[in-house]
């Protein structure tokens, strides 16, 4: 049997590799940065799926120079970078893989809130330099039990996000396009945005970057927080106009940020945000742990052995397109 010729953009976990080399002839771009479509487009005008890293646009220009493309899988959940109705058209179904990495996602989120409001980070810089001598203390942290907690964008992360705040003894509370019927049983309280920017003590931002969130948070949004507020971001970093949270740190009309995205991503080492000392900045590893990024390849490639065999998919973006 001729196996399916098959495109993947950047790095694969060995337990999607492995999936995909039983029944794929597979074409790798394995070098650093990612590649340009025309550096692809051999590989693509005979490409039947293509295995997409979350950093690489899939726009018009890739889906013309792939004219057998018949799937699309990306080890990731959101699908910004991903123009859907151009994959729609061409009837080709596009694969995310929501739900294996929830938990591992929001670990992550709430543990960049503990870091940044108990300063351990800091702390350990501050051992590391000598600093801790007799009689001379850090600056002080704050407590997040007794707080409140604003969750931005409650779905599956979010809602995992709550439920580790409550066992800290937070409040919850949170907005989203509307109240979640199931808020009783997630214990958290429903709030518009504004009221939710000028109540909360933490703000996690876990929406999807779509037209309607793109800058949600600028100058206005910073204004009405807290002076005392924290801002945790680890939904995708252009849901926030990054020069003015800037201003917003840097003029202390909030506290604290702590950023598992950026916009721009990667941040450039000299970018002013790194020049602040209210901030904390990871390099997008919400999702990176080594059993969730397995899930996560593994997903994708049954994702994409589905399309390949003319199945629907198990997570499909546009299900209009899910079957053949
Ligand atoms: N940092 C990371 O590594 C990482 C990992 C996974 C997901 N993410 C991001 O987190 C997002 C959420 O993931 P999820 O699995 O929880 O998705 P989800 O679909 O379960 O939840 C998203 C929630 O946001 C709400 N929402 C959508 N637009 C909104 C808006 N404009 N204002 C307020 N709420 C809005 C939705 O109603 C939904 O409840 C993803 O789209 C992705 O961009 C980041
Ligand atoms: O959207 C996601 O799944 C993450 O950001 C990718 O790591």
């Amino acid at each position: 049997m001729s196996k399916y010729k098959v495109v993947v953009t950047g790095r694969i976990m060995p337990a999607g590799l492995a999936m995909l080399k039983e029944q794929c002839e597979i074409y790798q771009w394995e070098q650093t940065p990612r590649p340009r479509v025309e550096e692809l487009s051999e590989w693509l005008r005979d490409a039947e799926g293509l295995f997409v890293s979350t950093n690489m646009p899939v726009n018009e220009q890739l889906l013309a120079a792939a004219p057998r493309l018949r799937v699309i899988a990306q080890p990731a959940v959101g699908y910004d970078s991903v123009d859907i109705p151009a994959c729609t058209n061409r009837k080709i179904p596009f694969g995310n893989t929501p739900g294996v990495l929830v938990e591992t996602t929001a670990e992550l989120a709430f543990g960049l809130l503990l870091t940044a409001a108990r300063r351990i980070h800091e702390g350990w810089d501050w051992v590391r330099a000598g600093k801790w001598q007799p009689g001379v203390l850090m600056p002080f942290g704050v407590d997040l039990y007794g707080k409140t907690l604003g969750i931005v964008g409650m779905g599956a992360i979010g809602s995992a996000v709550a439920r580790r705040a409550q066992a800290s003894g937070m409040k919850v509370i949170y907005s989203n396009r509307k109240p979640r019927p199931d808020q009783d049983a997630l214990k958290a309280e429903y709030r518009l945005f504004d009221e939710l920017l000028a109540e909360a003590d933490f703000i996690v931002v876990l929406t999807p970057l779509t037209a309607e969130s793109r800058g949600m948070f600028g100058e206005k949004e910073f204004a009405k927080m807290k002076p005392t507020a924290y801002f945790i971001n680890a939904a995708r970093g252009a849901v926030v106009d990054t020069q003015a949270l800037y201003k917003a740190l840097a003029e202390k009309q909030i506290a604290y940020a702590a950023l598992d995205v950026t916009d721009p991503e990667p941040l450039p080492a000299d970018h002013p945000l790194l020049t602040l000392s209210n901030i904390l900045v990871v390099p997008h590893i919400g999702s990176a742990t080594t059993e969730t990024r397995n899930k996560m390849a593994m997903l994708a490639a049954e994702n994409l052995l589905l399309g390949l065999a003319g199945k629907p998919l198990v997570t499909c973006v546009n299900q209009e397109v899910n079957y053949r």
